[in-house]
């Protein structure tokens, strides 16, 4: 007799597992190895940015006081007593009407508080010296950069648990962090079990399928910043499943198996948690597809039973493993964010339970548009070539017209969300 497994909705399945969200310890990398990796600390400005008064054009720097009565019709004259381009220091005191030929990025000189720019003046010789002359008056600050405008040391600049993106690294490098602390990858050890299952380079036989999951699973975990230890593939053997999920636990932070979930007769994976002793947070979600996606906790350790159905596992993988590697990574948004979208197809399947449509996402005339990105069935792998996004149909409605606003979750997106569900 089969057990009865009680259905729960997606956003209670997902509270479940996060309860047992691990927490990533830090480590430092170079900053040359620091791209798509977590902050492991809040990145603070450890000086003013411009950490100097700094011409932001080439040019001249002036006293303003010396330029107000310049006009069109009164064209003022100043002697050009240095000439100073980025990284140089001015050394001469600059007086009345004395201008310094200043290049974008150099120190202002203490005394100038303008900067004219080089396509505003022109220059001339008197008695075998170089001038400038201008024929419009500036105001004090006028072209300055003044250090600490664009930040202040101490602030704040970048929250711990974000990934590092461009922008994040040209911050840590304009800070000095030659090494960068970061959230240390968690061990997610990956199975893929079927007897059914051919490696990559075998041939085709009668009954037999390439292992597709455990490559997929293994890129959708690279998507998210972790990297799997991948195990292999498992034949459906209670007594071989059971050893190798038993060692695999000594070993990893994160388990995650694919297949074996549901109640046939080889699908051994509910048994190996029992046998374990792990506690079955659920094992039946109202959700299509990955409806037995199960997951279990064994000493606060999350183990993910992935359904072997590729569309399914994808989907599981990203409903509830995906938040749980970025919680490790110190997210304050793990989860994906939610957006609303304009149908592009109708889509007429009822839906009894929430329904995640894998989809793509398209733009047209400045209206985000979405679609299903191929067949929509939970055995299908073709539909997640194209797959962008996920379309979420709620329980309970009877198909959806193109023209219908749905909401839909991001899968490319790295910045993420908190709490996407009602
Ligand atoms: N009587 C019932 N049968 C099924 C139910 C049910 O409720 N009652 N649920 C169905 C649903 S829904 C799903 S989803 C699947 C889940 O199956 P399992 O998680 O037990 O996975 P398997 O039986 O091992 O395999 C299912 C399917 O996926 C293929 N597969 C498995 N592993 C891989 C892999 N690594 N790469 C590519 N494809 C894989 C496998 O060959 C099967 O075709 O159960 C339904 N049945
Ligand atoms: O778990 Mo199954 O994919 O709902 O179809
Ligand atoms: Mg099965």
């Amino acid at each position: 007799m089969l057990d009865k497994r009680d259905a729960i909705a997606v956003p209670e399945a997902v509270k479940q597992v996060m309860k047992y969200a691990p927490k990533g310890e830090i480590e430092y990398v170079s900053i040359d190895k620091c791209d798509q990796r977590y902050l492991g600390d809040a990145v603070k400005a450890s000086h003013d940015i411009p950490p100097f008064d700094r011409a932001p054009y080439d040019g001249f720097a002036i006293r303003a006081e010396d330029s107000v009565h310049a006009s069109l019709d009164n064209p003022v004259e100043f002697e050009v007593i240095e000439e100073i381009g980025a990284g140089y220091i001015a050394k001469k005191e600059v007086g009345p009407y004395q201008a310094v030929r200043i290049m974008t990025g150099a120190l202002m000189p203490k005394e100038c508080n303008a900067v004219v720019m080089l396509e505003l003046a022109k220059d001339i010789e008197k008695d075998g010296k170089p001038y400038m002359v201008i024929k419009r008056s500036y105001k004090p600050g006028d072209n300055v950069s003044y250090q600490g405008s664009e930040t202040k040391a101490g602030e704040v600049l970048v929250q711990e648990g974000r990934r590092i993106n461009p922008g994040v690294k040209a911050l840590l490098a304009t800070f000095g962090y030659g090494r960068v602390p970061v959230v240390k990858k968690p061990v997610v050890g990956l199975y893929a079990t079927g007897t059914e299952l051919l490696d990559v380079n075998e041939p085709m036989e009668p009954g037999k399928i390439r292992n597709s999951n455990a490559y997929m699973i293994s890129s959708q975990i690279n998507r998210v910043g972790a990297e799997a230890t991948y195990y292999g593939k498992l034949e459906d053997d209670f007594d071989t499943c059971f050893k190798a999920v038993k060692k695999a636990l000594d070993e990893v932070d994160i388990l995650i198996t694919t297949g074996g979930v549901s109640v046939g007769d080889y699908d051994y994976v509910p048994e190996i948690y029992k046998k374990l002793g792990a506690e079955v947070l659920f094992n039946k979600i109202m959700m299509r597809p990955g409806s037995v996606t199960t997951v279990a906790q064994y000493n606060g350790k999350l183990l993910f039973g992935l359904s072997g159905n590729p569309s399914a596992c994808f989907v599981g993988f990203e409903l509830y493993a995906r938040p749980i590697i970025r919680s490790w990574f110190h997210s304050q948004k793990p989860h994906m964010q939610k957006v609303k979208a304009t149908l592009n197809s109708d889509f007429t399947k009822a839906n009894p339970f929430t329904r995640f449509v894998r989809s793509k996402l398209l733009f047209n005339e400045g209206k985000l548009f979405v679609e299903p990105s191929g067949l929509d069935k939970s055995n299908v792998v073709t539909s997640l070539v194209d797959c962008d996004s996920l379309i979420i149909l709620p329980g309970g409605t009877r198909g959806f017209t193109k023209g219908d606003e749905v909401d839909v979750l991001l899968l490319e997106d790295q910045i993420g969300s908190e709490w996407p569900w009602n």
